[in-house]
């Protein structure tokens, strides 16, 4: 297996949603590719489209109130071209999703051991023993200490971080190529956090899986991320390794994200607050940064009319000439684009 090859590149794709009779779109023109072995972070917002291009990938919207276009290469297919059969075959097998809330993804009325043994009934020919030796193998390997247990138990009759270990089992059950893991952690208390990240991170080596793990919260992306995309509006605006978004940040937003984070080194100061808020469908600019209105000291000239992403270092790309020479307010020098 080439470890290093791209197995799902997303070419161009913007979903729009159906308000009062027009489409708007909530994600405009996306590229990105996901190679195996890597967990790529996917940052931004709230509203700035993250969930949606992760629904987008699995195929979770109603044809009549979405327009889909571009092309979602998986492995040689373009999942844009399936119907719900045909998605129904990647789902849950070779793409595993894992949603924030565990509780609504799992029934209430069935037993662990069996909500995990259906995506295999679905998905394999396993018999009825090896399906329980994999029900309790995928327990232990999420880091369940009391498999046997567990698999006999009801959703209610465990915690959070449990139920989230169930739902990544769920998820890894047919060992999938591509997992996508919309706010895992979010729900979960910090300590919690950094052991389902850990599971995570596990997974994606032992499988060989390619992780896009979705979230706000940039301390999980430090965490966690090998490669990170930044969203705003609906549009990757920086993208680039973990080390050079955190290390390097170029675009206005990724900074002005980073230092709105509380760190050790700003404790004690007042946190950066990116004012104004991410535009409504309705009021997306149509030409022109998006993100332009949130830093109106800049002067226009230093964004591009029609931005565009640009090569800063190898792997490292961010959307808009702004980045060249931008400061903060409160940092000399200004703008002198
Ligand atoms: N079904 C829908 N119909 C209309 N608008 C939608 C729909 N789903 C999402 N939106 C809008 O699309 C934009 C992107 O939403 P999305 O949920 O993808 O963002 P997000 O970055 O994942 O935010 P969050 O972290 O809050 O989930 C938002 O303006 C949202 O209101």
């Amino acid at each position: 297996m080439d470890t290093a090859a791209n197995f799902l590149t997303i070419k161009d794709v913007s979903t729009a949603f159906k308000i009062n009779g027009q489409f708007y779109d909530a994600i405009s023109h996306v590229n990105l590719q996901v190679h195996h072995d890597e967990i790529l972070a996917i940052v931004g917002e709230s509203g700035c489209g993250k969930s949606t291009l992760a629904t987008t990938i699995m195929g979770l919207h109603d044809a009549a109130e979405t327009k889909i276009t571009g092309e979602i290469d998986f492995e040689g297919t373009d999942l844009l071209q399936l119907d719900e059969d045909g998605y129904n075959q990647y789902r849950g097998d070779k793409i595993g999703m894992i949603f924030q809330d565990p509780l609504s993804a799992l029934n209430p009325l069935k037993r662990i051991e069996d909500q995990i043994s259906e995506v295999m009934d679905y998905h394999t020919d396993l018999s009825k023993d090896a399906k329980h030796a994999r029900v309790l193998e995928l327990l232990d390997q999420v880091g369940i200490v009391n498999p046997q247990r567990t698999a006999r138990q009801f959703p209610h009759e465990l915690s959070g971080g449990m139920r989230q270990r169930v739902i990544i089992a769920i998820a890894i059950a047919c060992k999938p190529d591509l997992i996508i893991a919309d706010e895992p952690t979010t729900a979960l208390d910090v300590t919690i956090q950094a052991q389902i990240l850990d599971v995570l991170r596990d997974i994606q080596k032992e499988n060989h899986a390619g992780i896009i793990l979705i979230t706000h919260d940039l301390g999980v992306v430090a965490e966690t991320a090998d490669r990170v995309a930044v969203m705003y509006a609906g549009q990757i605006v920086e993208l680039g390794s973990a080390e050079q978004v955190f290390n390097t940040p170029e675009h206005p937003y990724t900074r002005s994200l980073l230092r709105s984070m509380p760190q050790r080194e700003n404790e004690n100061d007042d946190l950066y607050v990116i004012k104004g808020n991410v535009p409504s469908l309705q009021k997306m600019p149509s030409q022109g940064d998006r993100f332009a209105p949130r830093i109106p000291w800049v002067p226009a000239s230093a964004h591009e009319e029609h931005p565009s992403m640009h090569e800063v270092a190898p792997g490292h790309e961010v959307r808009c000439t702004c980045y060249k020479n931008f400061q903060f307010p409160d940092q000399q020098g200004g703008v002198t684009a």
